[in-house]
């Protein structure tokens, strides 16, 4: 069974402490949902359960490993969405994922024939409801489309871990909806995700534990 241990961990930006000893276990098949006020320290500390930044102290494991040790091992099984959707708006939804699974590294049945590449995206991108906008210029669509594009990276790589910094942002109904079922989902088939979110999650998204942040000064 997969676990992500973050333990003792201690955060300071420009001489404030966002939290200290601060330890969290993410077991396989479970989500988490972060939860603080603007500036409480989440992305953070996501950042810091990703690797992407370091804790002045503590440190973080997955499956026992210190994910600095092995970054590349941690990567293959993680996804992380940021608050920004991380697409260049000059390329169209189908190259932007084509260059983000070429990024990861991702060499399964899609990258052996160019044209399988773009089926399967296609086929991702139909069901986030962007048939017919695969081409365009990412930057010419709407905010909650760029937004789809983005998650659309949930559905083209098979990683455990899911780390999503307010991943509903800009979504309407059906695309919170569309999200919360695939993210219970993928709890149910033994992933695990941490994520936050300023609204609540609702019962779409299946079992969930709450983590809070408070707003240290
Ligand atoms: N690289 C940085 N340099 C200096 N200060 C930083 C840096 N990154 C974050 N901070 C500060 O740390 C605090 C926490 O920021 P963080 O983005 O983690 O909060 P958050 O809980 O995700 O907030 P929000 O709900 O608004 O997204 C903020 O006061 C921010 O200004």
């Amino acid at each position: 069974m997969s676990d992500l241990c973050a333990s003792g961990l201690t955060c300071i930006k420009r001489d404030r402490v966002l939290f200290d000893d601060f330890s969290l276990n993410l077991n396989a098949g479970e989500l988490v949902y972060l939860r603080g006020p603007n500036g409480a320290g989440k992305t953070s500390l996501l950042r810091i359960l990703t690797g992407l930044s370091s804790p002045e102290y503590g440190d973080v494991t997955f499956d026992g490993v210190n994910i600095s040790s092995n970054p590349s091992l941690y990567y293959q099984n993680l996804i992380y969405l940021g608050h920004k959707s991380a697409l260049n708006g000059a390329l169209s939804a189908i190259d932007n994922l084509r260059f983000w699974l070429a990024q990861h590294g991702i060499q399964n049945q899609d990258v052996t024939q160019a044209s399988d590449i773009g089926c399967t995206i296609y086929q991702v991108l139909e069901r986030l409801g962007l048939v017919g906008l695969e081409d365009v210029p990412v930057r010419f669509l709407s905010a909650g489309q760029q937004r789809r594009v983005a998650l659309s990276r949930l559905w083209l790589k098979s990683a455990t871990v899911w780390v999503l910094d307010e991943p509903f942002t800009a979504l309407d109904s059906a695309g919170v909806i569309l999200l919360e079922r695939k993210m219970k989902q993928h709890v149910a088939d033994g992933g695990m995700i941490i994520t936050t979110s300023h609204q609540a999650l609702s019962s779409e998204a299946g079992p969930h534990r709450c983590v809070d942040l408070e707003y240290r000064f």
